[in-house]
């Protein structure tokens, strides 16, 4: 019965007894080096024309949405509004569903509205976002100067420098705190986070797929490393949570969103969907699924423009126009500088065009492509497709910021969504566009981000993972000279 495929389900291959079509993918990941470059070589073969690939591993049935039109057409489908379940799922806020980032029903709806309308209140989507960029930025800036010291030029490990001063503008809102980048701690979280965002995948890993494994291989199947980086970050949130709560005074104005929260559960207890727990899980949702991409999106930016000093002396002119050297870049300045924007375009669309939307799951029978979707299937956007595409993007795996430019002014194209859209539309997207702008233009404009002497190009292939992350590289900083 295992390896019946349900009536008009997406085509793809053939599924094994208890495995699916899991030793295919994995057959074909190991050739092809990457999970996104499998799925699109599995379509290839099984179903070249299709918008949709069906595949099942081990429980799990799983379609990817390859084109636009299907995407668009998934994404507006409310029945597809599901989050997946399961022990993946679970396991990372102890067992229960909490959050915002893999709920659904009622408490996914009524936390994301309170979330997205109290974090306004800090700046969120308003002037204050950009301030706060504006003063991480300028930490940058003098964390860079100081680690040149007299030497006027610094080699810099960059796939992971921003990290902390991007934690840190949604820290703000959310806890009211910044982190120096060396602070142990940080470090600590943001080394156990990559490895973790290194060691699963989007649509799960071994252990969800074959949940027996967290009990006969709970070392080999990821599971005791994935509940032990969990454990760690559930400790620093609870610590930050009852410093607030020592601090808190209910006369005195709410500082940041953990305030906002607190008094809620103060003054009317744990009701409806609202708990401690629930704060909990909101604060590491936020911290994950905003700290990783932005920061992914911003190494891929870093590692094309040290290869591409062509792209780079292109943005660093628009600046001297617009800005000059001397005025700090803000958000205002955006509508004015469509090229450093095109810059931050192409990056999310370098970063998304090597990893897949967050999973969403079938409420109930539904129809997608003119397919069957039975309830409970995961079903996935396949962004790499769609944003690799050569004919929506020629020469797809260039640095083109052009492609997003039409007549000197800034182009978007209709096919380029790499937030989502509608409900489930990344919640983050205002911040994580504000900060880049910010952090690229304020970069460009005091220093040049050159190849380190005597060592490789940063390398075009990139790290596989829940989310892709550019691979390690360094770069030769120096500051930009007045008459340069
Ligand atoms: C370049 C940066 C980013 C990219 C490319 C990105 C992309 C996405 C995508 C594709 C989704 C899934 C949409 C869906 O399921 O249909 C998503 C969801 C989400 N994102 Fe982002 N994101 C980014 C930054 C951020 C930031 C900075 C935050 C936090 C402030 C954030 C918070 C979230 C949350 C909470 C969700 C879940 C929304 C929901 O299910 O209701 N993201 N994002």
């Amino acid at each position: 019965l295992d390896t019946r495929k349900p009536r008009k389900f997406p085509p793809g291959p053939n599924w094994l007894p208890i495995l699916g079509s899991a030793l295919e993918v994995k057959k074909s990941r190991d050739k092809t080096g990457y999970l996104y470059r499998s799925i699109k070589q599995l379509s290839n073969t099984y179903c070249k024309y299709s918008p949709l690939i069906g595949l099942k591993i081990g429980k799990d049935r799983i379609v990817m949405v390859n084109t636009v039109e299907a995407n668009k057409e998934m994404l507006h489908n409310e029945f597809i509004d599901g989050r997946p379940t399961g022990i993946f799922y679970q396991t990372r806020t102890w067992g229960e569903r909490r959050g915002v980032l893999l709920t659904d029903g009622e408490l996914w709806k009524e936390q994301r509205k309170f979330l997205i309308r109290h974090l306004k209140e800090f700046g969120f989507g308003r002037s204050g976002m950009s301030e706060t960029a504006v003063v991480e930025a300028e930490h940058m800036t003098q964390d860079i100067l100081d680690i040149m010291g007299e030497k006027k030029s610094a080699t810099i490990q960059m796939h992971n420098f921003f990290n902390t001063y991007i934690l840190n503008t949604l820290w703000t809102m959310m806890a009211g705190k910044r982190y120096n980048p060396s602070h142990p701690e940080m470090v600590l979280l943001q080394t156990i986070l990559f490895e973790l965002f290194a060691a699963i995948d989007m649509v799960g890993c071994s252990f969800s797929h074959f949940p027996i494994l967290s009990i006969l291989a709970p070392t080999l199947s990821g599971y005791k490393d994935f509940v032990r980086t969990h454990k760690r970050i559930w400790k620093f949130l609870r610590n930050e949570i009852a410093s607030h709560k020592s601090r808190f005074d209910s006369n005195k104005e709410d500082k940041d969103f953990m305030d906002v929260y607190l008094r809620v559960l103060r003054e009317h207890g744990e009701i409806n969907t609202y708990s401690e727990g629930q704060l909990v899980a909101t604060c590491m949702d936020m911290f994950m699924a905003g700290t990783e991409t932005t920061t992914k999106s911003m190494s891929f930016c870093f590692s094309y423009l040290v290869r591409e000093q062509q792209v780079q002396k292109k943005a660093q002119e628009e600046i001297d126009r617009v800005i000059g050297r001397n005025k700090t870049p803000t958000l205002n300045d955006r509508p004015n500088m469509p090229y450093n924007e095109a810059i931050m375009l192409e990056s999310i669309r370098h970063f998304m065009g090597r990893t897949f939307g967050v999973p969403h799951r079938a409420l109930q029978n539904t129809t997608l492509a003119g397919y069957n979707i039975p309830k409970d299937t995961m079903v996935v956007s396949n962004f790499p497709n769609i944003l690799m595409d050569d004919d929506l993007y020629p020469e797809p795996y260039s640095f083109k910021p052009e492609r997003f430019m039409l007549d000197g002014k800034l182009s978007i194209p209709d096919h380029f969504f790499p937030f989502g859209l509608s409900k489930h539309r990344c919640m983050g997207d205002v911040l994580a566009k504000c900060n880049m702008f910010v952090f690229i233009t304020t970069m460009l404009q005091r220093f040049s981000f050159l190849p380190v002497p005597g060592e490789p190009l940063p390398s075009l292939d990139h790290v596989d993972g829940a989310t892709a992350s550019a691979a390690p590289f360094k770069a030769l900083i120096i500051p930009r000279m007045q008459d340069e």
